[in-house]
């Protein structure tokens, strides 16, 4: 389905104890909730994406894929601060009637997770069957399934991990350094900070990719190349290509919120926090991932009571999440047909 939204006409207040009045949650919905509303798939989005994942991930989301209308109730919310639908920094502010922009608050992926809440609390959902999600997309999902156990009865965490870790928020700092270093970000208008942030992404690139994906997509033929590589040309085309579709206000927030992560924060730790997670779990690591390394899902594995880990090999990286759609759908198929605890899933390979 199209589009949908729905606005929180409370006043909706942040970690930080700032206020938001009248927020406006985008959301997808695909398929029909069942008589015993016991089929709903929640999708909680990584970064730049959007609630419509049946466009992002296609092959894993789809008409004939493993989640399909005909039989789960799928929903993907647009997230706090993300341009698509929901309020955002270039929402226009209710008190001054003009664009937040730089006077947007701090969030945190608590606060996007208490959005998602209100908005399951709107469409009735007091069962989720399965939440999932990818990179910043699993932190929401570990964060919910933390504070709300009782919701939701199976988590597939995919590429992601408890707390940021330093090497995470240093990323994230180069590529605010390269916003605010375009001195347009501070006009505040809807452009604001668009050659930084088209080098902010090139920078991100390097952590969502890595050397191998590189050496086989980029490698030259021509050995008497001395400039215009092909490896140069692909990140300024990747930065250009989010720039087209993005603003450099809801990435620089995004990902504060991300350098947020922290399920132990005021719960006694990251391991007491994890405890408490009632879901049967699913966490998936990518190999060759140097973002969100395997150590850290492996972490996941070993804290969440009932856990079943996969790895799988891409040579994409961090991204491999988004593209990898065959071989998540096989390690998903082998986790609901087993009953796991402490369990390593094989991923069995379609030839
Ligand atoms: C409204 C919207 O568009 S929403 C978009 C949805 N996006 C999301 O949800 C975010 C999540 N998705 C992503 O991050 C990405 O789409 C991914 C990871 C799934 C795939 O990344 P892609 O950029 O498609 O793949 P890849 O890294 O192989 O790059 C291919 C692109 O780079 C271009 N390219 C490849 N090599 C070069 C080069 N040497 N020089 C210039 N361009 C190059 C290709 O022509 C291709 O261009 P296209 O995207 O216009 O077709
Ligand atoms: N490529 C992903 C970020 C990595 O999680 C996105 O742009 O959402």
């Amino acid at each position: 389905m199209s589009l949908q939204s729905f606005t929180y006409t409370g006043t909706f207040e942040l970690e930080s104890g700032s206020k938001i009045k009248e927020l406006q949650i985008g959301y997808n919905t695909y398929g029909t909730i069942n008589k015993n509303r016991d089929n709903v798939v929640w999708v909680c989005h990584a970064l730049t994406a959007n609630s419509d994942v049946f466009d992002w991930w296609k092959g894993f989301f789809g008409e004939n894929d493993h989640f399909n209308p005909e039989e789960h109730f799928v929903i993907c919310a647009n997230i706090l601060g993300s341009p698509y639908g929901t309020v955002n920094p270039l929402s226009i502010n209710s008190t001054t009637g003009q664009p937040y922009y730089l006077a947007f608050p701090d969030f945190t992926i608590r606060d996007i997770v208490k959005a998602h809440k209100l908005l399951a609390d709107h469409l009735e959902i007091t069962h989720i069957e399965i939440l999932l999600g990818g990179s910043l997309g699993g932190q929401q999902a570990l964060e919910w399934s933390i504070i709300e156990p009782q919701r939701i009865k199976n988590l597939i965490l995919i590429a992601t991990n408890a707390r940021h870790s330093p090497w995470g928020i240093a990323f994230n700092e180069s590529q605010r350094l390269a916003i605010t270093a375009d001195r347009t970000f501070y006009a505040n208008s809807p452009d604001g900070g668009s050659k930084g942030l088209k080098a902010a992404r090139s920078i991100a690139l390097l952590s969502y990719r890595g050397y191998k994906t590189y050496d086989i997509t980029q490698q030259e033929d021509d050995n008497a190349l001395t400039d215009n590589f092909k490896a140069s040309s692909y990140q300024s085309y990747q930065g250009q290509k989010l720039v087209n579709r993005y603003n450099a206000y809801s990435y620089w927030y995004l990902t504060k919120a991300m350098d947020s992560h922290n399920v132990g924060r005021g719960r006694g730790g990251v391991d007491k926090a994890l405890s408490l997670v009632k879901a049967r779990t699913l966490v998936i690591g990518i190999k060759s991932d140097v973002l969100f390394p395997v150590e850290e899902q492996q972490y996941l594995f070993r804290h969440i009571p009932k856990s079943a880990f996969a790895e799988l090999d891409s040579f994409y990286g961090h991204d491999g999440f988004l593209i990898e759609t065959q071989d998540l759908t096989n390690i998903i198929t082998s986790f609901f047909k087993t009953d796991v605890k402490g369990k390593i899933i094989e991923l069995q390979k379609t030839a």
